[in-house]
């Protein structure tokens, strides 16, 4: 595998990829690499010649009492694991590579941005618009990969990519979770033994939600209000916990089919979010 820390070194590997006719698949992240990064690596394999991966701790999706300067920064062992995986290229940037001056330029998703983790992040999915957006220009993949885990990103995305007409395939991957179904992510590293002992509860609640709404008759309200006590008697600070649409991430009314719970919770000082989707026209016949 290739590293290369700017966008000149990055374009000349795949212009020579690109002249040689191979297809690039692109997984970009923030590092400290988990099982879930390397599912998204995998899947990539599977679908284009060239592996791109982008490990950059983006300041511009961090607000200013989020933990930027703390997020783990572990380049040598993601590295090791993403030679282990296949990837082919690693792009390692530095701020100012990617931000060289300040941004006059704004790329945002109007609606989607101000829902959920937009509301308790500020600017949050902006960040990340703008971010992805200057990757994408900068990697041209045919396919771009992204975790399911980060729901609602993977809609802002998406929309992105339609709006702008950008020529991008976009993936969606299933959440890799723990044995005990806690959300794989970077930040469960800053739960301590006792929270992470507790955090399993939010998948759990998910379920029960998604298992109570299957069978009926409650509505969303009382079903996510009695998984909310318990959530809080655990420990958790709810920041939202919501049944929505899956198509716009608005809160679903009964005739709704396609659904998607969302949560995002503190535990101590550690923030998890994670999400469950389902149809209810499948119910009858899916095993859950
Ligand atoms: N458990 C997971 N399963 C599948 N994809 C994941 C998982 N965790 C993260 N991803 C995906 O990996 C990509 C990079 O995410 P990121 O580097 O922010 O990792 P993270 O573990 O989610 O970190 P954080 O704790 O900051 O949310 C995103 O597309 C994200 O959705
Ligand atoms: C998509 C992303 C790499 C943009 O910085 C980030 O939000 C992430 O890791 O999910
Ligand atoms: N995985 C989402 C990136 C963030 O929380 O900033």
């Amino acid at each position: 595998m290739q590293t290369v820390k700017t966008i000149k070194a990055l374009r000349a590997t795949i212009r020579q990829w690109r002249q040689a006719g191979q297809s690039i698949a692109f997984v970009p992240t923030m590092g400290n690499l988990h099982d879930g990064h390397i599912k998204l690596v995998e899947t990539a394999r599977h679908q284009a010649d060239k592996v791109v991966v982008s490990i950059f701790v983006n300041p511009t999706q961090f607000g200013p009492n989020e933990d930027f300067a703390s997020y783990p920064r572990t380049e040598s062992q993601d590295q090791d694991k993403l030679i282990a995986c296949g990837a082919d290229l690693l792009f390692l940037p530095t701020v100012e590579e990617m931000y060289p001056q300040p941004l006059q330029t704004q790329v945002s998703v109007k609606n989607l941005s101000i829902l959920h983790c937009g509301a308790s992040r500020p600017g949050h999915f902006d960040g990340v618009a703008v971010v992805v957006c200057k990757l994408l220009n900068m990697v041209q993949p045919d396919l771009l990969l992204l975790g399911e885990k980060d729901f609602q990103q993977l809609a802002v995305i998406r929309r992105m990519v339609t709006d702008l007409n950008i020529p991008v395939e976009i993936q969606g991957v299933p959440t890799v979770r723990e044995t005990d179904g806690l959300a794989m992510s970077s930040r469960n590293g800053y739960l301590s033994e006792s929270e992470r002992q507790v955090a399993p509860l939010l998948y759990r609640s998910l379920l029960t939600v998604r298992d109570a709404i299957l069978k009926g008759p409650d509505d969303y309200r009382t079903i996510i209000e009695r998984q909310a006590e318990v959530l809080q008697r655990a420990g958790f600070m709810l920041d939202y916990f919501q049944v929505c649409r899956s198509v716009d991430l608005l809160p679903a009314t009964a005739s709704d089919q396609n659904l998607v719970v969302l949560i995002a919770a503190k535990l101590g000082k550690t923030r998890l979010i994670d999400n469950l989707y389902f149809s209810r026209q499948l119910a009858d016949r899916t095993e859950f």
